[in-house]
């Protein structure tokens, strides 16, 4: 479903990945690699914010041919998410949920489900660290996508909160056929995700290992 064709990303003119042929059906992957690696680099470019050679195809789409409808099909939480700080958290998922055309008990569901309550209406200039990280998760997880790409989605959570994210990304897997990406330096509980498979991210490619 997912089909990474000749790709090649330069940073200028170093190459820092290139993948000839990658496929990627539907499951969790865990996505490894040593710091500086591309593993965010990979995450970006398949969610569609960062330019690069050759194509990337969800379920036959082409980012390159049908950039429009390729993004409805990919949600991303970025490592270190920037937000403007006088918006709340309920301004950015209210603008979140109509772009991604989510239903409307979703965001309500993360919300409580996550205990974010007490802050979501606060603007996010005074959010910590933990708080927007939760935050980009359920920007992430708003409407249906295909694939969700979350770039160390384990950093500056607390043992409860990670919990949680185990149980929506378990959920949201089982009952949609989600597709996730996650990279962590961290290890990710395999008793929780029993089917994880891994990827290695290493000497510019990408292999199964
Ligand atoms: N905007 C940029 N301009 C130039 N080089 C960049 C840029 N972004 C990343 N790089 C380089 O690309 C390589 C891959 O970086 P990337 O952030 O994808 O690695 P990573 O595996 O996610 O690292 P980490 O584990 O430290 O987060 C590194 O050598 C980095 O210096």
């Amino acid at each position: 479903m997912l089909h990474l064709e000749q790709f090649r990303k330069l940073y200028n003119e170093f190459l820092v990945l290139k993948i000839d042929d990658l496929r990627m059906e539907q499951g969790i992957y865990w996505i490894k690699g040593i710091n500086g690696s591309g593993k965010s680099t990979l995450l970006k470019a398949i969610a569609g914010i960062l330019p690069f050679h050759g194509d990337i195809r969800i379920n036959g789409v082409s980012i390159q041919k049908q950039p429009v409808v390729y993004r409805k099909l990919v949600n991303v939480a970025e490592a270190a998410p920037i937000f403007p700080g006088f918006l709340t958290g309920t301004e950015m998922i209210r603008l979140f949920a109509a772009a991604k055309d989510a239903p409307p008990q979703q965001a309500p569901y993360f919300i409580e489900s996550m205990k974010m309550q007490t802050y979501i209406n606060e603007p996010l200039g005074i959010y910590s660290s933990g708080m927007l990280k939760k935050l980009s998760l359920v920007l992430a997880f708003l409407g249906n996508a295909e694939i969700i790409l979350l770039d160390e989605p384990l950093v500056t959570m607390d043992t409860e909160s990670l919990q949680i994210l185990y149980t929506w990304i378990t959920e949201r897997h089982s009952k949609s056929g989600t597709t996730f990406l996650l990279s962590s330096h961290q290890p990710l509980e395999t008793q929780v995700i029993p089917a994880l498979r891994t990827l290695l991210v290493d000497r510019q490619t990408v292999t199964y290992i």
